[in-house]
């Protein structure tokens, strides 16, 4: 898939520069700059993937999430070792609640995290608060130095957030995504990205839904033909270390 040859879409023609990469993807394959690109690491959180964790006491299934924090691992590896900017995203808000938003916010009526505390008091402040265990990243997925950490108190990253400036001050044109909830805070960032004008692509098998199946098929569905494209951990590791040239076929 390493060629010129292939149908290809991408922001920029490819300028025979060494960071050039083609991403297989569907329904395209995406040309790539490495230095226009971020690996998103979304919501990483003990409160996403983790037992005793925000999604688990709120009744949603989270004991398949092992293999996606490997996916990620692997995938932030050779982002790194590429020169990709990897950027994590983490979700919460004070310890008051503040910035979540009083009944005035429809986030405090459909926040299942707020709903779940409001349920059982004895959780209240434990729940997706900064300086929490449930707030915290998961310990396989630390930032390491040169890593950018964005925390945001909406579903969107975009929301009330540095993440646009932090992106357009670096000429990122590309956003590659990986994390948890494919369907609510991974979907909500790629759908405003978009709109943005960048290019959002997800690691479909560095994501993981909150819901049934059916819901990541459905997110995957969305971003393919409507939002993005939708590629893998395995073809986003090999493409980095494979630069194209015009014309040369790989
Ligand atoms: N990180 C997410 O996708 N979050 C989903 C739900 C929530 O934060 O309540």
């Amino acid at each position: 898939m390493n060629s010129l040859t292939q149908p290809v879409v991408g922001h920029a023609p490819l300028r025979n520069n060494p960071t050039d990469v083609i991403l297989p993807a569907r329904p395209e394959s995406l040309a790539i700059n490495s230095g226009e690109t971020a690996l998103i690491v979304v919501d990483m959180q003990n409160a996403y993937s983790t037992k005793g964790g925000y999604l688990d006491l709120a009744g949603f299934d989270v004991s398949s999430t092992g293999p996606v924090i490997e996916q990620i691992a692997r995938a932030i590896e050779a982002a790194r070792a590429a020169g990709v900017q990897v950027i994590f995203f983490q979700n919460g808000w004070d310890s008051e609640y503040a910035e979540a938003g009083g009944p005035g916010s429809p986030n405090w009526h459909k926040s299942n995290a707020l709903k779940t505390m409001r349920k059982n008091p004895e959780l209240q402040g434990k729940l997706l608060a900064k300086g929490s265990w449930d707030y915290d990243l998961v310990d396989a997925l630390q930032p390491q130095p040169g890593d950018l950490v964005v925390p945001k108190p909406r579903y969107s990253g975009f929301f009330n957030t540095a993440f646009d400036s932090l992106l357009r001050a670096r000429g990122i044109r590309n956003l590659v995504f990986t994390g948890i909830a494919t369907n609510v805070c991974v979907e909500s960032t790629l759908r405003d990205g978009f709109f943005l004008e960048y290019f959002g692509v997800v690691l479909a098998d560095a994501t993981h839904q909150a819901g049934p199946e059916f819901v990541q098929q459905a997110s995957l569905y969305n971003i393919e033909t409507f939002f993005g494209w939708v590629s893998s951990v395995d073809d986003f590791c090999t493409a980095l270390t494979k630069p194209v040239t015009q014309g040369a076929s790989a």
